[in-house]
């Protein structure tokens, strides 16, 4: 994979250069709630405009579907992007269009442009080759030279990770070289117990991934959304929690493979538990009870794990010498389901092991639940993209960068 740094030796000033960066962080209504995923890609962002080059910043920013949708705008991470470089950060109310087109035209050497949400455009996520490449031929056209930098995202083959690359001269910016750089370490000298702790809402995408760690972990701790698809597969009644019915098979089998090849396969034993989700603008007080993974009462869902289980992971990450984490354990945003996932982290500051974890929300937890960054041994900005790169996959993001 060529480096940011042998493209900044062969000169870039005057060039104008793509960023795809993963700036899909959190936000309350504007305000961004954690901005680890700018603070990230700030030392690519920085090198190139000292060198003198005019950067056009990308990235995705949650999940619009194809079109312009103002509660996706990448407007207030251009601002924050702005503020930590303090330098003043132009903004691009489309992708590809004409304010693009005139943004970028009007960089002065060293400046910096954010263009609009990527996926306002049907053609960043398209399962079709020729939709996809489309889209990624717009986007060349705005650019010279291309960074990958967008580590959260390397895992999807869409237009701006995938397909732009091969347009145009390419490299992989520092983070992403430093992501690889530690996961790599991880799946080269992997040390034992490993133990990985999942939790988080993106259900379907992360219970596949199971399949695979089951024949690498020792131990696997189930928490967040998807542990009511484990506690259902059980036999257990699991009210309105979040449920991903269409794999229920899938995790019986796992939960027998595991049984037999002697992996670890922990799930809850207790939750917390409520009627409604909780109101995360008001944090008004949510009133959760505590049941019995096998007792979770019809009209309620589970918004975090509970006490015993709690105790329970934290044990059964005590003697871990490599931890891999991603996913919240429960609805972390809301201070009456946060304490799951502090138990967790705490587990992992208190750990002898190598730790790593990974996600933006997981991150997001760590820091804005009072823990100190440099306690763990790597926060990675990738949740989906470092569980596939810890399985072996390929991922798209990566090959593209390949020369
Ligand atoms: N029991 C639950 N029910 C509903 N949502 C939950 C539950 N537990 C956790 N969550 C939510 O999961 C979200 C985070 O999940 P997600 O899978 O996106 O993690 P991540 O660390 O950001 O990983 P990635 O980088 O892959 O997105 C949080 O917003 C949290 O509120
Ligand atoms: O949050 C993430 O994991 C990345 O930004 C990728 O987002 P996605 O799961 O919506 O593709």
């Amino acid at each position: 994979m060529k480096t940011i740094d042998e493209l900044l030796s062969e000169g870039v000033a005057g060039k104008r250069v793509f960023v795809r960066a993963d700036l899909n962080v959190p936000l309350d209504g504007t305000t961004i709630t954690d901005d680890g995923r700018i603070r990230a890609v700030l030392p690519t962002v920085k090198a190139l405009a000292d060198a003198g080059a005019r950067v056009i910043v990308a990235s995705h920013l949650g999940r619009p579907k194809g079109a312009p949708d103002p509660a996706f705008s990448l407007a207030p991470a251009a601002a924050r992007l702005g503020e930590l470089l303090g330098t003043d950060v132009r903004f691009a109310t489309d992708t590809v269009g004409e304010s693009a087109r005139s943004t970028v035209a009007a960089l002065a050497d060293g400046q910096v442009a954010v263009v609009e949400n990527l996926r306002f455009n049907a053609g960043e996520t398209s399962k079709d080759d020729a939709e996809r490449g489309a889209f990624a031929d717009q986007l060349a056209a705005l650019a010279d030279l291309y960074i990958g930098d967008g580590f959260g995202a390397v895992h999807r083959k869409h237009a701006s990770v995938y397909d732009l690359p091969a347009r145009l001269p390419h490299a992989a910016g520092y983070l992403i070289a430093k992501e690889v750089a530690v996961l790599k370490k991880l799946t080269e000298d992997l040390q034992r117990p490993y133990v990985v702790a999942l939790g988080g809402a993106k259900v379907s995408d992360k219970l596949a991934v199971i399949d695979q760690l089951l024949g690498r972990a020792d131990r696997i701790l189930i928490g967040g959304g998807m542990a009511y698809t484990f506690l259902k597969a059980k036999g257990y009644e699991v009210g309105s929690s979040l449920l991903q019915e269409d794999q229920l098979a899938a995790v019986q089998e796992y939960l027998e493979r595991a049984e037999k090849t002697g992996v670890e396969l922990v799930v809850p034993v207790d939750a917390l538990s409520a009627t409604e989700f909780p109101d995360l603008k008001t944090k008004a007080p949510a009133h959760p009870t505590t049941v019995a993974a096998d007792a979770i009462p019809a009209d309620q869902m589970g918004l975090d794990i509970g006490p015993e289980t709690r105790k329970l992971y934290a044990s059964k990450l005590a003697d871990a010498a490599t931890v891999f984490w991603n996913g919240p354990m429960g609805v972390f945003e809301h201070p009456d389901y946060a304490e799951g996932t502090k138990a967790v982290a705490q587990a992992l500051v208190e750990s002898k092991g190598f730790t790593v974890v990974g996600g933006g929300d997981s991150a997001a937890a760590v820091r804005t639940l009072g823990f100190d960054e440099t306690a763990f041994g790597h926060i990675s900005t990738g949740g989906g993209a470092s569980l596939e790169y810890l399985e072996g996959k390929t991922l798209p993001g990566l090959a593209a960068l390949e020369d």
